[in-house]
């Protein structure tokens, strides 16, 4: 019987979506990647598409969010067997934090090493531009400071240690590389690196919620991403994660600047190629880098 949406999935229920997928694709993927708001079209980099729709997936969840197809296209990209995401799922759309973690674990048992997570974000850093990439250094987990993390419940060893470490969720290889590969490509002037605040949405922020972010030294926020990381770092999967940022947060009562979801999918549709670039050449040069 399958878990409510308050509870866990156990192991073996997500044994059983891993071993429903792995049965309806001939891919066995070693790098997942996730698409943010509006950078759905990263999923069309993928090579010999099989594409498996969430509301077909048994016991998967639906996406709700306009820009999320809802979706996971398995395939290849560089020559290497890869799933992506196209659709996450966030807090706000009224799921259990475990259940928008779900596929993280299901990906791990499928194989993968490696997540790629993308995101739409607003910037609190005064040096940031709508249309900046920003390589994920660390992050806040508001929502977890106050107890709601996905791993909270009993702990299962067999996908991790109940209190895993956190100072290297984003691994530094990975970012390393995203720097080395952004200045091939030319993208120095908008690639940057900075600290990523989560909290749980759908309202935007408050000018005075902007200017306590901004004064925690944040430099992007949003609505997702850290909870899937968690999960995925405590079951032992290397994460890299990047913010696309789609608007500059409202820190001044006189703006007349509104925080508004149309942007977020069009700064994601300016972007995308670049994006699509910098995400194809780090997984070509994955293999410089040995799993964690
Ligand atoms: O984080 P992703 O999924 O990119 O989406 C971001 O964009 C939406 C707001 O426009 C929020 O869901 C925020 O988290
Ligand atoms: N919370 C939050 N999420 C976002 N996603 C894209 N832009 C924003 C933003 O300004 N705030």
């Amino acid at each position: 019987m399958l878990s409510n949406s308050a509870h866990s999935y156990s192991y073996e229920e997500c044994k059983t979506i891993s071993d429903w997928l792995l049965a309806h694709t001939e891919v066995r993927p070693l790098v997942a990647i996730v698409c943010g708001s509006g950078l759905g079209k990263l999923a069309e980099m993928i090579k010999d598409p099989v594409i498996l729709k969430y509301k077909d997936i048994p016991n998967f969840p639906q996406s709700t969010v306009q820009g999320h197809a809802g979706q996971l296209v398995f395939g290849t990209l560089q020559g290497k067997h890869c799933v992506c995401m196209q659709g996450r799922f966030h807090l706000y759309e009224g799921y259990s934090i475990q259940k928008i973690t779900l596929p993280m674990r299901v990906f791990k048992l499928m194989g993968v090493h490696t997540v790629i997570l993308t995101n739409a974000a607003g910037s609190l850093n005064p040096g940031y531009r709508v249309g900046d990439i920003m390589v994920i250094k660390d992050h806040i987990n508001m929502p977890g400071l106050s107890g709601n993390n996905p791993l909270v419940g009993p702990n299962d060893d067999r996908f991790g240690t109940r209190f895993p470490c956190m100072s290297d969720a984003y691994d530094r290889k990975l970012r390393q590389l995203a720097q080395e590969v952004g200045a091939e490509l030319g993208f120095s002037d908008f690639l940057k690196e900075g600290v990523y605040f989560v909290l749980g949405g759908p309202s935007f922020e408050t000018i005075a919620e902007c200017r306590m972010l901004h004064m925690l030294g944040v430099d992007a926020v949003g609505m997702s991403t850290v909870h899937e990381v968690i999960v995925a770092r405590h079951c032992g999967m290397r994460c890299f994660a990047l913010s696309l940022i789609s608007n500059e947060a409202v820190m001044e009562y006189t703006s007349q600047e509104k925080a508004n979801h149309e942007e977020v999918l069009e700064t994601g549709r300016v972007r995308a190629g670049q994006m699509e670039e910098l995400v194809s050449t780090i997984v070509s040069r994955l293999e410089e880098y040995s799993a964690c």
